[in-house]
């Protein structure tokens, strides 16, 4: 059995984490931290757990992981900015760690701080992490010892961007996108703008040219194709639970017919376990993919504006965060990418 501990256990991101590890055969969960509730039953924190984890919260110390010997992996779902140090001091005691937080996205320091507000204290560590999106880097993962788990808008939109950028399909200036957003992407801590009663029948924009997932989304597009890529991306947030829905805007460079777009698709995802490209008239629908690690994909061309639309669904809380670190996990130690992420959504 992988031994594993998780920081930030109680937050959303941690107890999507700890529900799909808990269902894992060949993981044994050690290790549960949270401030709020040390010394608590985990299921009492999370009900639906009941009866399925027998296991007690514990605070750690995050600058002294004196457990760090009991685990072959450490989780981390902390807030951004807080798990560098515990980054550190399990990296040099040659644990493998998945980052769920930003800390180890964005390569430029520099850019990081500008963009988060704080300050990165793990340069070391930054350069030797890899990101961790399953799909287009799988073969870094497999040896990386520091996996930075992508954002959950970031994956709605790179995975579908991912072919036609490395078709250079499109102009790399005018990518133009529009994400939506359940509520559970803001996590659990209380504010304002998601009390119930300010986001349920309300839809609204926020981060106007100016979200933090903007230069971690540059960052891996101009990767792709090795130039510099500039992206408009505003979000929304809409009154729902989970799930992401991007709906992308690009230029048809390259005057591809749907047959072609559809054939670049299916090279490099037709055999992706958890990529799903829809195809005559279907469309992602958050609903379809709510509780599932899978991305939904369908791609149109508007013959009207010559555009390539591209629409993008998955939960938030799975493919864009937990699933996706369970996937990094079995990617490291070359088990089944789909060990324990098998789960279909339910319908209605
Ligand atoms: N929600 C989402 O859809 C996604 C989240 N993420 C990332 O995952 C991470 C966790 O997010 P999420 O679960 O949504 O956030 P939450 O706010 O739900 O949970 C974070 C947890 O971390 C603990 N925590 C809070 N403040 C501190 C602190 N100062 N020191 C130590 N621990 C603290 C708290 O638990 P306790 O008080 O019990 O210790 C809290 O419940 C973030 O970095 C986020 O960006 C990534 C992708 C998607
Ligand atoms: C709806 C909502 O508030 N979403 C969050 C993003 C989700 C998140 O936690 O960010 P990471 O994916 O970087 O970890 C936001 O816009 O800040």
């Amino acid at each position: 059995m992988v031994k594993v501990g998780i920081l930030g256990a109680t937050g959303y991101a941690g107890a999507e984490l700890t529900r799909l590890l808990t269902g894992h055969s060949a993981v044994q969960i050690k290790f549960l931290d949270s401030r709020s509730y040390n010394g608590k039953k985990y299921s009492s924190v999370y009900p639906n757990l009941y009866n399925e984890i027998d296991m007690h919260c514990n605070t750690a110390d995050l600058n002294n992981l004196s457990w760090i010997d009991e685990i072959d992996i450490l989780f981390c779902a902390l807030p951004h900015g807080l798990s560098q140090k515990a980054v550190k001091i399990a990296s040099s005691e040659g644990k493998r760690v998945i980052d769920l937080s930003a800390d180890f996205r964005i390569s430029n320091k520099g850019v990081y701080e500008q963009w988060y507000g704080v300050k990165h204290e793990a340069e070391e560590e930054l350069k030797k992490s890899v990101y961790g999106l399953c799909e287009v880097h799988r073969e870094d993962i497999k040896m990386g010892q520091i996996i930075a788990n992508p954002g959950c808008y970031p994956t709605s939109i790179l995975l579908p961007l991912y072919p036609l950028l490395k078709e250079d399909a499109t102009s790399l200036q005018n990518i133009i996108i529009d994400s939506k957003s359940g509520v559970s992407g803001a996590g659990r801590n209380p504010s304002d703008s998601i009390l119930f009663s300010q986001c349920n029948e309300n839809v609204k924009a926020y981060s106007i040219a100016s979200h933090r997932h903007i230069p971690e989304i540059e960052e891996q597009l101009s990767l792709m194709v090795e130039k510099e890529v500039i992206i408009q991306f505003t979000p929304h947030l809409i009154p729902m639970t989970r799930g992401i829905l991007s709906t992308i805007y690009l230029e048809n460079s390259k005057d591809l017919k749907s047959k072609d777009i559809e054939e670049i698709f299916n090279i490099n995802y037709k055999n992706e376990r958890f990529i799903r490209l829809l195809t005559e008239g279907d469309l992602p629908q958050t609903k379809a993919v709510t509780g599932t690690n899978y991305c939904d994909i369908a791609v149109k061309i508007d013959d009207r504006t010559g555009r390539i639309i591209i629409i993008s669904a998955i939960d938030n809380l799975i493919k864009g965060a937990a699933g996706q670190a369970v996937q990094n996990m079995n990617i490291i130690l070359g088990f089944d990418e789909g060990m324990g992420l098998n789960q279909m959504s339910q319908w209605p």
